[in-house]
């Protein structure tokens, strides 16, 4: 797993470093320029393009200008620095790097309020206003510089994080922070690149290794970490040469209506392909056909009106909600198997909004039930939440209270465990954004519970598998039922 930082620990990290290796905040500096200018010549390597460089007084302002230093230096013909004054604080690393620049008569020009250049001519700006020593947001000045440049219409590559996007916590106006093209980031992405408002600030960010410390950061607790492909092989198992279907449990599956049986096939399907033993569906009698034709592999068990809850005790692992419906039959089902109390259960789709509407039974759940609800289904069993900070930090308040796995759905899913730590999925694709998609995750999620995993193990699991499966149709779409398919052999590529 990769432990994501906060702008004060990446500070401590940075520190750290610095008295380990016995190197100064300049050579630190130095490396990180290095590092962003490898990235930035592959990106653009035309050296007759006008570079315009944004540096404020900070650190990353002095980034920037030793930055204007490198590029000049690799031959880069058109490089001009302008300052922006607008703080009276001057950083060590900016003062040293500014005497450099003028050394070598890069052109700078210090900015005004009063009017900011046009950029026209511009092919690129490069932004090194603030960076993770943001501490409040943009006003006055340093507001209408951001506007000035993203209204610009020029790519704008940020060094380490654009100006005035926060690393963590709540993001405000979108006018507020530079909309970059690129952001070129020191060591880890910064927490807030995985939420949803990052959209504006950023349209793609590459990692650089700045040569920080690994174990004083594996060390930090941030209650953030990515989820890794190493730490994927690590957990995920292969089948065993004399195991049988009883070696990877039965799932139960609770879906599907007349009109929404398509989301049980989804499910009872995405539990087959991710290698339950068995898999039994309870569902209406009129989708007895169609789940027949469809996938004969899968048990059924007829729900007619009133039929009461199958016995639960035979099955690994349960599944209830997808295309389930809230009607008083739903309700009545899903009462029934919360009050039975199953070890281990996934409730997605419908089995929310009917948990939502009782908070008691919201109270009931057995420890480590997975929940799987995207935006909406989480607001509505926890309430609205203006941003996703909030959301984030509600579902750890919630995850910690009633001992759940919050899987909350998004471009990057997040997982929050009983202990309140979140992990980041990383996979995943636009092509995934087709109905049913849930339902494939959370027979996924079903089929790798009754397989043996942990709750926590079977939510990161499920997120990274499913997103890999969907990456493969990046540029296209992905019918929820094709990426079932693609199941196997992206487990396979991942044990061997
Ligand atoms: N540490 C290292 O060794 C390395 C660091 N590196 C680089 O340093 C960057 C961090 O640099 P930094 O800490 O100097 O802060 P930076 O982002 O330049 O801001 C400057 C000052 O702006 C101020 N300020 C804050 N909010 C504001 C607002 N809304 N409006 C106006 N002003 C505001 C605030 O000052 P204050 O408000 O406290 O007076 C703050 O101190 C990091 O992103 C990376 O690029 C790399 O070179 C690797 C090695
Ligand atoms: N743009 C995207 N990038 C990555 N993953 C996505 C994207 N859009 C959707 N997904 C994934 O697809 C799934 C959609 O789930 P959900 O909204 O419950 O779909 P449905 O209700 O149609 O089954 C989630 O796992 C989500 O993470
Ligand atoms: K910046």
């Amino acid at each position: 797993m990769m432990h994501l930082l906060t702008a004060s620990q990446t500070r401590q990290a940075d520190q750290y470093t610095i008295q380990q290796r016995k190197i100064s905040a300049d050579d630190l500096m130095e490396d990180a320029v290095n590092a962003f200018c490898r990235t930035f010549i592959a990106t653009f390597p035309d050296k007759h393009q006008f570079i315009s460089v944004y540096c404020g007084t900070g650190n990353n302002g002095g980034d920037g200008l030793a930055i204007a230093r490198l590029l000049v230096r690799e031959g880069y013909q058109q490089v001009t620095v302008k300052i922006a004054p607008f703080n009276r604080s001057r950083a060590e690393g900016f003062r040293l790097n500014l005497g450099r620049v003028e050394s070598l008569r890069i052109p700078v020009t210090e900015l005004s309020a009063d009017g900011f250049p046009d950029e026209s001519q511009a092919t690129v700006l490069i932004d090194a206003l603030l960076g993770s020593g943001l501490n409040k947001p943009l006003t006055g000045s340093w507001q209408l510089l951001v506007r000035h440049l993203n209204n610009s219409g020029r790519p704008i590559v940020s060094v380490d994080i654009p100006t005035g996007f926060p690393a963590e916590g709540p993001v405000g106006d979108p006018e507020d922070f530079i909309h970059a093209t690129l952001v070129i980031t020191f060591q880890l992405p910064k927490i807030n690149f995985f939420f949803p408002e990052s959209e504006k600030a950023i349209a793609e960010f590459k990692v650089v290794d700045i040569g920080l410390d690994p174990e004083f950061i594996s060390g930090q607790q941030s209650g953030f970490t990515l989820v890794t492909d190493a730490a994927v092989r690590t957990l995920l198992q292969p089948r065993r040469p004399f195991s049988h279907k009883g070696t990877y449990g039965h799932t139960l599956i609770i879906a599907g209506k007349s009109e929404t049986m398509g989301a049980a096939l989804l499910c009872s399907e995405a539990s087959l392909f991710t290698g339950a033993g068995l898999t039994t569906a309870f569902v209406p009698r009129d989708g007895l056909t169609a789940l027949n034709v469809r996938s004969p592999e899968v048990i059924a068990i007829i729900r007619i009106a009133g039929s009461p809850l199958p016995k639960i005790d035979k099955y690994t692992a349960i599944l209830a909600g997808p295309g389930f419906g809230t009607d008083q039959e739903a309700i009545a089902i899903i009462r029934q198997l919360i009050d039975a109390r199953p070890g281990k259960l996934v409730l997605d789709a419908d089995a929310l909004t009917i948990l939502s509407k009782d908070p008691q039974l919201l109270d009931k759940l057995p420890a480590e039930t997975i929940l799987t609800p995207h935006m909406k289904e989480f607001d509505r069993l926890f309430g609205a939440h203006e941003h996703w900070w909030a959301r984030v930090q509600t579902a750890r308040k919630y995850a910690s209270l009633k001992r759940l796995v919050i899987v909350l759905k998004n471009r990057y899913t997040f997982i929050i465990l009983p202990d309140g730590q979140v992990m980041i999925n990383p996979t995943g694709s636009p092509a995934m954004a087709t109905g049913g998609m849930g339902d494939v995750l959370a027979g996924m999620a079903v089929s790798l519970l009754a397989q043996g995993y942990a709750a926590g193990e079977t939510a990161m699991l499920a997120t990274y598998i499913h997103g890999l499966c969907g990456a493969q149709y990046e540029g296209m779409v992905c019918p929820a039922a094709e990426l079932v398919k693609l199941i196997p052999a992206k487990m396979k590529a991942l044990i061997h």
